[in-house]
């Protein structure tokens, strides 16, 4: 029988805004990694003697450095992340050596269990983020349960995170004592709005709105 063990891998979500991220590569998994990069305001690196006609349009925009020749060592200096997605395998196994001697999250593309990272399928409604692994298992099984996820939140579901991120800096604003504001936000979470979501009946609350229900349920 065969046996296989996959990592124990922690799910986390990753604030790159403004990092340096290196992309060694600049194939069609290159341009996946590079285009949420770019959505989450990074400061990103693509070393790579080719690049797609997208990943040349990005450069073009100023969206991506580009550092036109082959991966170097030295390369990740500096680096907060990086992604190894040559199509050559021998130097993506390079790139995840010099990331881990200078403790630099890596993911490699043509091997997840080398890598220190792997990239989850995802959707967004706003601030909502749905991130679907298989632990490398089967990438393209991700891909596809990301897509029924999808099918199932409609995207009433931004205005509700919307309201949820509103509603908790109001309670954080006007709520000094810990144990009320831990009843609040548990309160928040049972409110049954997601059933006016699916319903369409689900409109935005007012500041008034907002903090006439904490002054409501403060005190409980
Ligand atoms: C380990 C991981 C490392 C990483 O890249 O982070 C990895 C590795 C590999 N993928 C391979 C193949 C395919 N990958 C996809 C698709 C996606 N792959 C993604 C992630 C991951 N892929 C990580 C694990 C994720 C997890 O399971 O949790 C997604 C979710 C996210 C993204 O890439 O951004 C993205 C969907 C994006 C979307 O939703 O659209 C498809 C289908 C398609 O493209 O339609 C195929 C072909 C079908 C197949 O082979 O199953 C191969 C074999 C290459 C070869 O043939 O040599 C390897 C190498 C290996 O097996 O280790
Ligand atoms: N993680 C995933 O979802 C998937 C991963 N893969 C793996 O990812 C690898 C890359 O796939 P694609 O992007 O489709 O390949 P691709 O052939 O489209 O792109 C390869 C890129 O690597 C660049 N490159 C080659 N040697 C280099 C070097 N020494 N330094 C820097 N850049 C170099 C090339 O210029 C090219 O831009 C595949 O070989 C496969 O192992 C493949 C499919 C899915």
């Amino acid at each position: 029988m065969v046996t296989m063990v996959l990592p124990y891998y922690i799910p986390i979500m990753l604030n790159c805004t403004g990092k340096r991220c290196v992309v060694v590569g600049g194939g069609q998994i290159a341009e996946r990694k590079v285009t949420a990069l770019i959505a989450s305001s990074a400061d990103t690196v693509v070393i790579s003697p080719l690049l797609t006609p997208h990943l040349m349009s990005c450069y073009e925009k100023g969206q991506i450095h580009w550092i036109e020749r082959g991966y170097r060592e030295g390369d990740l200096q500096g680096a907060f992340l990086a992604y190894a997605v040559t199509d050559d395998v021998q130097v993506n196994r390079a790139v995840v050596a010099e990331a881990e001697y200078r403790a630099v999250p890596v993911n490699d593309a043509s091997d997840g269990t080398r890598g220190s990272f792997i990239t989850p399928a995802s959707l967004r409604r706003g601030g909502l983020i749905v991130a679907v692994s298989t632990s490398g298992a089967g990438p393209a099984v991700s891909k596809r349960l990301c897509q029924e996820v999808d099918a199932m939140f409609g995207e009433h579901y931004e205005a509700y995170i919307d309201f949820l991120g509103k509603m908790r800096m109001q309670i954080k604003e006007r709520v000094a004592d810990q144990d009320k504001r831990q009843r609040l936000f548990k309160k928040l979470a049972e409110m049954d709005l997601l059933t006016q979501i699916r319903e369409e009946r689900f409109r935005p609350w007012s500041v008034e709105e907002m903090t006439s229900w904490i002054d409501t349920y403060r005190e409980e």
